[in-house]
């Protein structure tokens, strides 16, 4: 049987189609001789499988019935075959599906550059542009506008980077070693930059090479016309002198900036739900990050409107050796049987290792491809140098890449992509048009505004009220009809990875996602809590994770604020079979106060909800008494900087740095991969003034030394007792118990220096700075502090007596805070530092008993009878 392929690309003879085209992929399965497993991927004849059992359910008549079960008894078969067969990967690319070598023309007048083309001869280079895949239009920015553009690029990069001047090379070497010579930015938003959008030259290329739509019924756009030209808002480039240093060097590559499956519509693209969120509905982890998507995601073939173009406008001379884009002239034309070549997409998602090619998915269905460094195709690859001013655009299915610089001159470019108004769906195109008209407040537009851009006026409304609000609903709404979609009824993992597979393959969401629920999965089996309490329920997806370890007969809160989401929860929580556990709260803890506190007391709680409110919360449901001893209290994304930055005691986080060092709280950080979770056990009160408790009052703002109360520190418990513990802490590797300890006994009530009383500053300075390394008291130091403070304040007869405690206290501190830092928390740290806190523990005993106490209460007794008497 014959099929033609609906690419026309080939003649496809099944069933061993190579594209595996959905002609024939029809046809297989409805046919149950087809020797599937050959040729199909396991999850395509699971597909297909599935699809058989639903015939057999639906049959009617005996014969249906007999029919229908042998096909799926030939694939059940197939599929056990199948699964025990390990995925045999197919054929790698060969040369012979590579483009011929080909050496490009020059420029007649100066054969240091390639060819190119003014923009009035659109007819000459939409010719080059078909044959080799790309073309160089020249003069399409003026001097000035070179100039203009270097300039600001100069300018971001000094302000971004301190000591940075243009003018002085030896400051050039900080900038940062960026690997590509890109800003961290997805998409720059300055005049000049912007002003270039809009330039009409830049216009005039990009028209000149895009295919026409011609006239669409229906049109609704921002946009005048199908076929005006959108630009792409992306970012410049910028390469080093790397004669001056080789480290400037930037990594070399040729890839494809497309997913080539579904640019070649043999896989689907979730193009169209793009809504390029900005601040009103930014998805704050991905900041413009559907600006990135549509360069990637681009629905080519598959799709009747066309492609678009990639382009890179040259701020400066660009000479073969000073870096910059290559291309593999004609590419295009091999690309679908290239991709023939490449077979399944599942079988080249991965690098494994340095000779293999690579796709690497991205949102939205989009993707790049990677070609392995070792592949022949680089000997096919041309350098494409031009003047200052020249814009080099080409065709997406042609392989690029970038190659360092190797001279004594700047490489500077900005990226352009350009694609027709017409390709866009009336959603996407006003939301779209929305977003770049907010990103361009303020900044001068052209009369070309409303082609590139979709608005004339800076402040004109673009979005017309018969559309529905844009909103992340719409990404929220499609993860959820996929999760119930792939999701078995009552299958509460299932919807888990079915979220998870939308996050990582379609679009990213929200969720806790699979790494940090690990940790959360294990605190909740460890508390195994009757009432947990989440904050944040989103899409309900770490309320099925939650419910799914709960135990018998307990249940799940979630507060949700948001109505839809609220609504997507109830409907995951239902879906995954755990609505008997988990309820759906709609609003907020202030609102819900009521409720809450019918429901109280909890043993578990989820933050999730707004990490900037997570203190404030915490300390809302502690003072309602929603949390008890023994309450455990996760909170996600914690950090978002370095791993070693959130695992800090005092980090960037408020919530974080108040359970570190909360006496009510022992703490522990988890790192998940962007940032981690916080898990906190609530400790056992300890009843203000009640037995072991130290009675230190302060004056509240004034902090005037006075230590109140008739009780001093040892009177109140036994220091000594605290260093013996530490001892043993130490020997029996019980942190736990002894963070549980200390925090009880000590830090309950003797604030830190700095903000408890005075005399507490004197004291932690004195153990800290009066001894030596060898824990020898530096009695001269020690007077000398002591003479000069009692020059600028007097202490009161009780600060004189509970001073030598005070340093003591201070050195346990001390040695606590080293123990768990070096032992605990950065269990890799040197065997020096783990050991450092037996220095200060030592010294604590010193300062307990024998003459080094003695010394110190000599040294003070002697300086506060100096002072009176002067
Ligand atoms: C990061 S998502 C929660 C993710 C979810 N816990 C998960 O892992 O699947 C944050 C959610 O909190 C909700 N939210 C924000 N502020 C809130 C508040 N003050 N009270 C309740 N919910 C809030 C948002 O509407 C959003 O649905």
């Amino acid at each position: 049987m014959t099929v033609t392929c609906w690419q026309n690309m080939a003649a496809c003879v099944h069933p061993a189609c190579p594209i595996k085209c959905k002609a024939c992929f029809a046809s297989m399965a409805s046919d149950p001789g087809i020797p599937v497993t050959q040729h199909l991927s396991v999850s395509e004849v699971e597909d297909l499988y599935n699809a058989a059992l639903a015939d057999v359910q639906e049959a009617v008549t005996a014969e249906q019935r007999k029919e229908r079960g042998q096909r799926l008894a030939a694939l059940s078969k197939a599929l056990r075959a199948a699964k025990r067969k390990p995925a045999e990967k197919t054929k790698r690319p060969e040369w012979l599906s590579y483009p011929e070598p080909t050496a490009l023309p020059c420029c007649p007048e100066d054969q240091r550059y390639v060819k190119s083309y003014r923009t009035d001869d659109g007819q000459g280079a939409k010719e080059f542009f078909e044959q080799y895949g790309f073309v160089v239009f020249r003069d399409v920015l003026e001097p000035a506008e070179c100039e203009a553009t270097v300039s600001e690029i100069w300018t971001s990069l000094e302000e971004r980077t301190p000591g940075l001047e243009r003018d002085q090379p030896e400051t050039w070497s900080l900038l940062s070693s960026e690997r590509y010579g890109l800003p961290e930015e997805q998409a720059v938003f300055t005049p000049q930059m912007v002003a270039n959008r809009q330039n009409s030259r830049v216009y005039a290329a990009l028209d000149a090479v895009l295919p026409r739509i011609g006239s669409l019924e229906d049109f609704d756009s921002p946009h005048p016309d199908p076929d005006s030209v959108v630009v792409t808002q992306d970012r410049w480039c910028i390469y080093r002198p790397a004669a001056r240093d080789d480290g400037w060097r930037t990594a070399e590559n040729l890839h494809l900036d497309v997913n080539p499956w579904t640019y070649a519509g043999l896989k689907a693209t979730e193009i169209e739900t793009l809504r390029y969120g900005t601040e009103e509905f930014s998805d704050h982890r991905f900041p413009l990050q559907d600006f990135r998507a549509e360069l990637t995601a681009v629905q080519g073939r598959g799709c009747p409107t066309g492609e678009h173009v990639q382009g890179v406008l040259n701020l400066l001379d660009n000479l073969e050796e000073d870096g910059g884009t290559r291309v593999v002239p004609g590419f295009q034309h091999s690309f679908m049987q290239w991709l023939q070549s490449l077979g399944a997409m599942e079988d080249n998602l991965s690098q494994s290792g340095q000779r293999d090619n690579w796709v690497l998915r991205r949102a939205a269905g989009g993707g790049s491809f990677k070609f392995s460094s070792l592949d022949p195709i680089h000997a096919l690859s041309r350098r494409i140098p031009m003047r200052a001013g020249s814009f080099l655009v080409w065709n997406q299915l042609v392989v690029h890449g970038s190659c360092a610089n190797r001279s004594n001159n700047f490489r500077m470019a900005q990226f352009i992509t350009g694609f027709r108004a017409g390709e866009m769906s009336p959603e996407r195109a006003w939301a779209r048009a929305a977003a770049v008209q907010r990103l361009c407040a303020g900044l001068p537009l052209t009369p070309l505004a409303p082609h590139v851009f979709g608005f004339s006026e800076p402040s004109e409304p673009t979005r017309p009220s018969r559309l529905e609000p844009v909103s992340l609903a719409s990404r929220e709404r499609m993860a959820c009809e996929h999760v119930l979609a792939s999701a078995r009824k009552g299958d509460a993992e299932g919807l888990l990875k079915a979220f998870e597979d939308f996050h990582l393959h379609c679009r990213p969401l929200l969720h806790v996602g699979e790494r940090k629920g690990e940790h959360l999965d294990a605190a909740v089996r460890a508390r195994r809590p009757a009432r947990a309490l989440e904050l944040g329920s989103y899409l309900g997806y770490s309320a099925v994770r939650i419910a799914r370890c709960l135990p018998d007969g307990a249940h799940l809160y979630s507060v949700e604020e948001n109505w839809q989401n609220a609504m997507f929860a109830e409907a995951s929580v239902e879906h995954a079979g755990q609505e008997a556990k988990v309820v759906v709260l709609r609003g907020t803890v202030e609102l819900l106060k009521q409720r809450l506190l019918e429901l109280a007391p909890f043993d578990f709680v989820f933050l999730d909800h707004q990490k900037a409110l997570y203190l404030e919360e915490i300390q809302r449901l502690e003072a309602w008494g929603l949390i008890q001893e023994g309450t455990v209290i996760v909170a996600d994304n914690i950090g978002g900087c370095s791993r070693a930055d959130c695992r800090r005691v005092t980090c960037g986080c408020a919530y974080a740095n108040y359970v570190r060092s909360s006496a009510h709280y022992h703490s522990r950080f988890y790192w998940g991969s962007r940032d981690g979770i916080e898990v906190s056990r609530a400790l056992p009160k300890i009843p203000a003034g009640g037995a072991g408790c130290v009675v230190v009052e302060k004056s509240d703002s004034e902090r005037d030394g006075r230590v109140a109360g008739g009780k001093t520190l040892s009177d109140a418990f036994d220091l000594r007792c605290a260093a013996g513990w530490l001892r043993l802490c130490h020997a029996t590797e019980c942190a736990a118990s002894l963070s549980l300890w200390f925090r009880r006994s000590l830090w309950e009530v003797p604030d830190d220096s700095c903000v408890g009383p005075y005399v507490v500053d004197l004291a932690v300075c004195a153990s800290a700075c009066c001894f030596s390394a060898a824990n020898e008291l530096m009695e001269p130091r020690l007077r000398v502090l002591l003479k000069e403070y009692l020059r600028q304040r007097t202490l009161s007869p009780l600060e004189v007596q509970t001073f030598p405690d005070f340093m003591a206290a201070g050195a346990l501190a001390c040695s606590f805070y080293r123990f768990c830092e070096f032992n605990v928390r950065q269990s890799d740290a040197d065997a020096k530092a783990k050991d450092s806190y037996k220095l200060m523990a030592q010294r604590v005993e010193l300062l307990l008993d024998g003459p080094v106490r003695k010394a110190v209460v000599d040294a003070l007794a002697d300086a506060v009878g100096a002072a009176a008497a002067s």
